[in-house]
């Protein structure tokens, strides 16, 4: 299993999406930005890394919200979602994606979004009690 740690950024109602590059694994979905932690690092550590390196962001990580685990191919990936509080700054794609994006959690596309950070969408939508703007996610977190 690759142990991935990830950051559900959130400014206001809005919430920080990557999307992955074409050229990569699991290319040209939407993700939350983050990546492999390392050895010797916590996962809070490895995630302030992969900000900075990713995207130039400097943020304090927040509290653990959730773990999902999907299976693509071969592949196991853990993934751990972090909440994380916006300060304004500057955002710099440095290679690893090719856009990125503020949106509100209800009206993400799914089918877009890389299946392991499904679970962890839900779970902030049920913290933060938001409403589905599209019927695409409904009140408890479900796909319709
Ligand atoms: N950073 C990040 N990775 C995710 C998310 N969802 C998800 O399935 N992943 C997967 C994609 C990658 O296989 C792995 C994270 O690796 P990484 O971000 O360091 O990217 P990488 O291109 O080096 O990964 P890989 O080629 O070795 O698969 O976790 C997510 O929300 N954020």
């Amino acid at each position: 299993m690759l142990e991935v740690a990830c950051a559900l950024i959130v400014d206001g109602d809005k919430l920080l999406l990557c999307r992955r590059h074409p050229n990569g694994s699991q290319g040209g979905l939407w993700e939350f930005p983050g990546g492999k932690c390392e050895p010797g690092e916590t996962l809070p550590q490895a995630l302030a890394r992969e900000l900075k390196e990713e995207l130039c962001l400097d943020l304090e990580i927040g509290h653990h919200l959730g773990t999902s685990e999907h299976h693509y191919g071969n592949k196991g990936v853990r993934l751990h979602g972090y909440h994380c509080r916006w300060h304004p700054q500057a955002i710099t794609l440095t290679g690893s994606h090719d856009r990125y994006l503020w949106v509100e959690p209800g009206d993400i596309e799914l089918q877009t979004l890389a299946p392991a950070d499904l679970p962890l969408l839900r779970a902030l939508i049920r913290q933060q009690g938001s409403l589905p703007n599209n019927g695409a996610i409904d009140r408890a977190g479900h796909s319709t």
